[in-house]
C-alpha cells in the first residue's frame, strides 16, 4: 500500500473526480457517509450520544459538516462548533448551507470554549491534508481545549495540527486523539512514534480512490500488508531435500549471552533452513546441544567468546550478531567475514555495535547485506543523533542507499530500507514483542530465508519482517502482551510462515 504526500492527495483527489466523473462534493459526501458508517459500527452510539463536531474552513470541516447532516439524518443530535474564518473552501460553503437548521451551530470564541463532557464523541473536522503551517491563535486554543476534556476524540482523517508527512514545530498544538480515521491510504506521519500521541489507532476509510491513480504516483514509502506478499514466499516443492533450502551458518553467543544464540538457532530453524550450523564459544556448547538439538554445533576453540572463522564453503548464508561480545577477536572474526563472504549476510546486535565502533568495517559491507538495527544501534552505525523520526527516517534510506544493503529499523513499525531508497514499513507485531530476545529471532528467522536461493534479498526481508510480527501476534493470544517472551515468537513462526505460503492458494480459490 503506498504512502502517498499530502501533495499527492490532492492529485489523488482531482483524478479520481476527474476519472470517475463526480464532483469534489461527492466525493466529500463518501468521505462523510464512510465515517458515519465506521461510528455506527464502532462505537454503536446511543440515540442520545453527544456528537460535538468541531470544523476548520477547508475540506476537512466540510467532511465535519457533511458529517453532522448524516447523523441528523440518522436520528442523532449532533451539534456542530465553527472555526470563524474569513475564508472557506466552497465544498465547505456547500455542506454548512445544506446542514439542516435543526442542528445546533456554534462559533468557537477564545472566552466561551465549551465544557465537552467524559461521554461525548468528539469529532475533530479542524485541519486535514491541507495544514500548512502550524496551529496559532484561536485554533490552537481550540486544540489545547480539546486535548484537556476527557471525550472521545476522533481526528478526521488527520489529527489537527499534525502535519501528514513532516515534522512540525516542538510545542506545536496538535490533537491527541484516542482514534484517526484516515481516508484510502496512510500518511506517513502515522508510522513515526513521535506522532504516536496524536494519532492514537488509525484505520483506513475505503471512499473510492481512484486505482489507475493511485498506480502511476511514484512513491518512496509503503505500509506492507499481507496481499503485497501473496505469491511471495513460494510453497515447497513436493520433491525437495534439505539442500533445496540452503545450509545456514550463525555466528552468536558468548558468556553470559549464549540464551541469544539458541533462540536466533531455533529461529532460523523454524524459518525452515535446510541445514544450521552455529558456531559458538565452547562455554555455550552443551547449553546448544541441548535446547537446538536440529541445529549442528561447531565449538569455537575460545571458551566465552568467537575467536575464529570458520571455512564459509559449505553455507548459503551466514548470520551474525546476537549475543556475540565486542572483544577484539570477535571484531577480528567479523571484519574477516566482510572480508571473505560470498553469500548473503544477516548482521545484528553487537555486530553491529561493533561496526558502528569500527566505521572502517563499513566499507566493507558486501552488497545486499542486510543489517538489523534498532534505533540506539542505528544510531551508532551512523555516528549522528537524529534530530527527529523524520531525519531518522532519512538517514535510513541514505544508508541503504550509500552502503547498498537492506537496512532495517526496528520498532512499532519496522521499516526496511533497500538499496533504491525505497521504505517499506511493516504492519504486523505488537507491544508484547517490545521483549529482551525478541530481536535475535528476528535474525535467525532472516538468515534462513536469506540461506533460501528462491527468495530475492527484498522478498526474504519482507516476508521475514511481515512473519515475525505475525508470529507475535498469533503469540500473543495465547499469552498476552506482558507474557510473551521471545521463544514464544519462535513457536509460531511456522503456522506464520504457513499462511504466506497459502495465501496464494486461497486467492485461486
Ligand atoms: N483525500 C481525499 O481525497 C479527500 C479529502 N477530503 C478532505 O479534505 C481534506 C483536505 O482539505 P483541504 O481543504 O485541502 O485542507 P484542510 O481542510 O486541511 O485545510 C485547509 C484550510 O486551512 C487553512 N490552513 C492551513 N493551515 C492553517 C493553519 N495553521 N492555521 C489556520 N489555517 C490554516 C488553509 O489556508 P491557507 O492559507 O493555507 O490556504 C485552508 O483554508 C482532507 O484532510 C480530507 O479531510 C475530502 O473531503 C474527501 C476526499
Ligand atoms: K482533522
Amino acid at each position: 500500500m503506498k504512502i502517498l504526500s499530502a501533495a499527492q492527495t490532492r492529485i489523488l483527489d482531482e483524478g479520481t473526480i476527474k476519472a470517475q466523473g463526480i464532483t469534489s462534493l461527492e466525493l466529500m459526501e463518501r468521505a462523510a457517509t464512510a465515517l458515519l458508517n465506521w461510528l455506527l459500527d464502532a462505537l454503536h452510539p446511543a440515540a442520545d450520544t453527544p456528537f460535538h463536531i468541531l470544523c476548520g474552513p477547508g475540506n476537512n470541516g466540510g467532511d465535519g459538516l457533511a458529517l453532522a447532516r448524516l447523523l441528523h439524518q440518522s436520528g442523532y443530535q449532533p451539534q456542530v462548533w465553527l472555526l470563524p474564518t474569513e475564508k472557506s473552501s466552497a465544498d465547505y460553503a456547500a455542506n454548512l448551507q445544506r446542514l439542516p437548521t435543526a442542528v445546533p451551530r456554534h462559533e468557537l470564541h477564545a472566552r466561551r470554549l465549551p465544557t465537552f463532557p467524559a461521554g461525548a464523541v468528539m469529532l475533530d473536522a479542524l485541519f486535514g491534508t491541507g495544514l500548512s503551517r502550524p496551529l496559532t491563535g484561536l485554533a490552537a486554543q481550540v486544540v489545547a481545549h480539546l486535548n484537556e476534556s476527557q471525550a472521545l476524540c476522533i481526528a478526521v482523517d488527520m489529527p489537527s495540527g499534525l502535519l501528514a508527512d513532516a515534522p512540525q514545530p516542538a510545542d506545536s498544538a496538535v490533537v491527541q486523539a484516542h482514534y484517526t480515521l484516515s481516508f484510502e491510504l496512510p500518511k506517513l506521519a502515522f508510522f513515526l512514534p513521535q506522532n504516536a500521541e496524536f494519532v492514537g489507532e488509525w484505520e483506513l476509510l475505503s471512499i473510492g480512490l481512484e486505482a489507475t491513480v493511485i498506480h502511476k504516483l511514484a512513491v518512496d514509502n509503503c505500509f506492507i500488508e499481507e496481499n503485497f506478499l501473496v505469491g511471495r514466499y513460494p510453497k515447497r516443492p513436493k520433491f525437495s531435500h534439505k539442500g533445496t533450502f540452503g545450509h545456514a551458518l550463525l555466528l552468536a553467543g558468548s558468556r553470559g549471552k549464549i540464551g541469544a544464540a539458541v533462540l536466533a538457532s531455533q529461529a532460523c530453524l523454524r524459518g525452515g533452513t535446510g541445514l544450521l550450523t552455529t558456531c559458538i564459544p565452547q562455554v555455550g556448547y552443551d547449553i546448544l546441544q541441548a535446547t537446538a538439538p536440529e541445529a549442528m554445533c561447531l565449538p569455537d576453540p575460545a571458551l566465552g567468546h568467537l575467536s575464529e572463522l570458520p571455512d564459509l564453503q559449505p553455507y548459503a548464508a551466514v548470520g551474525i550478531g546476537p549475543g556475540l561480545g565486542q572483544e577484539e577477536a570477535s571484531r577480528e572474526v567479523l571484519r574477516q567475514l566482510l572480508e571473505a563472504a560470498k553469500v548473503p549476510l544477516v548482521i545484528d546486535a553487537d555486530a553491529l555495535n561493533l561496526l558502528g565502533a569500527n566505521q572502517e568495517l563499513l566499507d566493507l559491507l558486501p552488497p545486499d547485506t542486510l543489517l538489523t538495527p534498532h534505533p540506539k544501534e542505528f544510531e551508532r552505525l551512523t555516528g549522528e543523533p537524529a534530530r527527529d523520526d523524520y531525519h531518522r527516517l532519512e538517514q535510513l534510506r541514505q544508508f541503504a542507499r550509500q552502503r547498498r544493503c537492506f537496512c532495517v529499523l526496528k520498532g512499532a513499525y519496522t521499516a526496511l530500507a533497500t538499496p533504491d531508497g525505497q521504505i517499506y514499513f511493516n504492519s504486523t507485531g505488537n507491544p508484547g514483542m517490545a521483549t529482551g530476545g525478541s530481536g535475535d529471532v528476528l535474525t535467525g528467522l532472516l538468515l534462513a530465508l536469506r540461506a533460501d536461493k528462491r527468495l530475492s534479498a527484498c522478498n526474504a526481508a519482507l516476508i521475514g519482517l511481515y512473519a515475525h510480527g505475525r508470529a507475535g501476534d498469533l503469540a500473543v493470544q495465547q499469552t498476552g502482551e506482558a507474557g510473551l517472551v521471545a521463544g514464544d515468537i519462535v513457536r509460531f513462526i511456522g503456522p506464520a510462515l504457513q499462511e504466506l505460503a497459502d495465501s496464494l492458494t486461497h486467492i485461486v480459490e
